[in-house]
């Protein structure tokens, strides 16, 4: 039997990617695309739902979706702890569902994080720069962000100190934005797609570590993998690490 895929924000640059993807593959079926306006309703009878919108929309978007025991695969960035606790909150009274949250569905992205975060311990000083089209509202990217959070942590617990930075006075953002303590730095160019790079260093050798999505067809096996896998992970998922064995 076929996984029936709805698909939200499906007239957007990822949500008319998806439908192309779930289209073509033989082991799914496009149970409905739904975007601005349109009523979610029963999702066209879909078993899963995939959310490519806007930070604004996604959480009803969730909570709609896990309250009728449909599975949802989320890309859409914003996510913040009292918005994954909502949908803890949900998931908890619908036993059986699933949602998987990930900033990001492309493979190079995910392996990034991983790497940045056993990286980040060797290293005195790490920052990070994300770079991105200039269609893109919000700013730093979900990815950049998460990718912080897991340096900081992975830092933390080695006990590294704080990392050294001398700047005693400076233009208002000259030094990124701080996300737990990890300078991050958005840049917005015309040409690109989706790109990270961590910058790690020490004295006398750096490391960087980067990724390039080209093209969004590059977060398709990702999304696809979620797609698949979410009605086998019941509850809340946060990251694709979690369905790759990482
Ligand atoms: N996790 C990942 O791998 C990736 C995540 N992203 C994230 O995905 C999100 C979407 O990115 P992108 O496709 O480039 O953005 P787009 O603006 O191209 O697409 C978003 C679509 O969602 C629609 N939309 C807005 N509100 C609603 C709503 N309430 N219900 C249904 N549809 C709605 C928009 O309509 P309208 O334009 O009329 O407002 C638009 O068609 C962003 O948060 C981005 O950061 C992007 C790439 C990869
Ligand atoms: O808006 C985008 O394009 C992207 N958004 C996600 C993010 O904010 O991390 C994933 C990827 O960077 C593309």
């Amino acid at each position: 039997m076929s996984i029936r895929v709805a698909v939200i924000g499906a007239a957007g640059r990822m949500g008319s990617e998806v439908c192309r993807a779930v289209e073509a593959a033989e082991d799914l079926e496009l149970a409905g695309g739904f975007d601005v306006g349109d009523e979610l309703g029963d999702l066209g009878g879909a078993h899963v739902a995939v959310d490519f919108t806007v930070p604004d929309a996604t959480l009803d978007n969730v909570l709609h979706c896990v309250g009728r025991g449909i599975d949802v695969v989320v890309g859409t960035t914003g996510w913040d702890d009292d918005r994954l606790a909502t949908v803890r909150g949900v998931l908890d009274a619908n036993p059986g569902t699933g949602a998987l949250i990930a900033p990001n569905f492309a493979l190079g992205a995910v392996l990034t994080m991983k790497f940045a975060a056993e990286a980040a311990r060797f290293y005195e000083s790490v920052e990070i720069v994300e770079l991105h089209h200039p269609d893109k509202v919000d700013a730093p990217s979900g990815t950049a962000v998460r990718t912080a959070e897991l340096v900081a942590a992975s830092r933390r617990e080695a006990g590294v100190a704080p990392a050294p930075d001398a700047t005693a006075s400076g233009l208002a953002g000259a030094r990124g934005a701080e996300v737990d303590g990890v300078p991050v730095h958005a840049v917005r160019l015309r040409g690109l797609v989706a790109h990270e790079e961590v910058l790690l260093g020490s004295v006398g050798e750096t490391l960087t570590i980067r990724h390039d999505s080209f093209d969004r067809v590059s977060f398709m096996p990702g999304v696809l993998i979620g797609v698949r896998e979410v009605g086998r992970h019941p509850g809340l998922t946060v990251g694709l690490e979690h369905y790759l064995d990482l």
